[in-house]
């Protein structure tokens, strides 16, 4: 029985993929990701979830190996995590009245098999005062999420629309995951 391994030490993906109510275990990648700077956004999410879930295969050669990455894309900028208080500012200044997309790139690895796709979701923000950017940068909730923020708490307060996969925005869009899991010839409990 092919056991399913989630290439991730995000509490949010473990807490989506626990919607499926199927075991699996949880083993983090340690690689330094790197990007092509010659990649578009969408590329760039794949290749990295690619790069998480090719480094735990290694150890779970007959597993079902789950790996995934997340970015905001705003004017052609890609928007990882924030390295600082500054730099969190920096994000929500630009997002704010704004609409941006989040990038969820997803790769399944199975023995010889694999499929990586991504997911996208738009985002409008509403028209944010220093004051407001500053109080939600000092909640401490920007410090380790794309674009600086987390739709699924207080961030949530930030967004006045989206439209497309909420889940594929906190992290792993579930429901296309557990359909390319099946066609791999996954089956969940
Ligand atoms: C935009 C947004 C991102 N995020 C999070 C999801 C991801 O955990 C994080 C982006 O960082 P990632 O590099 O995608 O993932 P990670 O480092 O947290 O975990 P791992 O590499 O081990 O899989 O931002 C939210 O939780 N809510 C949001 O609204």
């Amino acid at each position: 029985m092919k056991r399913l391994i989630l290439a991730s030490g995000s509490p949010r993906r473990k807490e989506l993929l626990n919607n499926l109510q199927t075991p699996f275990e949880i083993s983090v990648s340690d690689i330094e990701e790197v990007v092509d700077p010659q990649l578009v956004p969408e590329q760039v999410v794949m290749s990295l979830a690619e790069q998480k879930a090719r480094d735990v295969a290694k150890k779970y050669p007959n597993d079902f190996v789950l790996g995934a990455d997340t970015i905001v894309v705003y004017d052609h900028q890609i928007l990882g995590k924030p390295k600082d208080k500054q730099e969190s500012y920096t994000m929500l200044k630009l997002l704010s009245g704004q609409v941006h997309e989040v990038l969820t790139g997803v790769a399944i690895i199975v023995g010889e098999d694999a499929v990586t796709f991504f997911e996208r979701t738009e985002v409008e923000f509403w028209e944010l005062t220093d004051e407001e950017i500053w109080k939600y940068i000092n909640s401490g909730e920007p410090a380790d999420k794309a674009g600086s923020y987390g739709i699924q708490e207080l961030g949530s307060v930030l967004v006045k629309r989206i439209s497309g996969d909420y889940f594929s925005v906190v992290g792993l869009p579930i429901s296309r995951t557990i359909r390319e899991l099946q066609k791999l010839g996954f089956k969940a409990n």
